[in-house]
């Protein structure tokens, strides 16, 4: 951990050409916390993940993850990130235990030859997210529950302390949920930082510590409950509030 906080997005701003999905966002994570990022559809929330990751180059602005930019803490293991089903191709031939190992490519060096300590972690990651029975399975053989489950282990395994899943719960039942929720809420207590979008805003006060509502820049940033709040969603999701 460093002095540094977890996150600092300062004043993103990106263009898909004519396209402006965030404008002037700004967003700032301590160490020890989970985030749940709210917004509608097209809000600009993957492009906010995509951008701390490094993957989407902003026309302005920086994104540092513990102090570094998304490039070195890639590199050095620091974030780890779950993709939106949707960015995934699912045809690829791996099993899940070789999803998880992808975590400690970074440990491996160019042989990528698994130590003993490398199949541990994965082993504890498969356990924690309850997949060990699965684990020779291949990636594409799961349902959506379990491939978000698979993610979250390579994660896990990757030893990331600061963590992106891009809508997990989407498409997944309630145990799958819970599970995933019980392994963020450890990560937080043990110090790491999450980032997590979601459209199940009723999840959010058992998920979260703090919410953020996006709509191409931060609204509001503040308790779940405060986030919550009718007057406040109308704002992130277009709509007039109740009288
Ligand atoms: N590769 C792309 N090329 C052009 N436009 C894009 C691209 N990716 C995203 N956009 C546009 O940028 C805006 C923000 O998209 P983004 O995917 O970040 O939103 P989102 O909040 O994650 O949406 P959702 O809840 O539907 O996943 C949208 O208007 C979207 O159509």
């Amino acid at each position: 951990m460093t002095a540094e906080p977890a996150l600092d997005v300062r004043n993103v701003t990106v263009h898909y050409g004519d396209v402006l999905a965030l404008d002037d966002a700004s967003l700032r994570l301590e160490w020890g916390t989970v985030c749940g990022l709210i917004g509608m559809n097209g809000s600009g929330k993957s492009t906010l993940f995509k951008s701390i990751m490094g993957t989407v180059r902003p026309d302005r602005g920086t994104a540092l993850i513990a102090g570094v930019a998304p490039r070195v803490a890639r590199r050095r293991g620091i974030v780890g990130y779950v993709p939106q089903s949707e960015d995934v191709d699912w045809s690829f031939p791996l099993s899940v235990r070789d999803v998880v190992m992808m975590g400690r490519y970074g440990f491996q060096g160019f042989t990528r030859r698994a130590s003993r300590t490398d199949r541990e972690a994965v082993d504890r990651a498969l356990e924690r997210v309850e997949l060990t029975d699965l684990a020779d399975r291949r990636i594409g053989a799961l349902s959506g529950g379990q491939r978000k489950r698979a993610f979250v282990a390579r994660g896990l395994a990757q030893g990331a302390r600061v963590l992106l899943l891009d809508e997990p719960f989407a498409g997944v039942d309630t145990p799958s949920e819970a599970t995933i929720t019980g392994v963020l809420r450890e990560l937080a207590d043990d110090g790491a930082t999450i980032l997590v979008s979601t459209h199940d805003l009723g999840a959010l006060p058992r998920l979260a510590d703090e919410a953020v509502l996006l709509m191409r820049r931060v609204l509001l940033h503040d308790s779940p409950d405060v986030v919550l709040r009718p007057e406040n969603l109308a704002r992130a999701f277009g709509l007039e509030a109740p009288a």
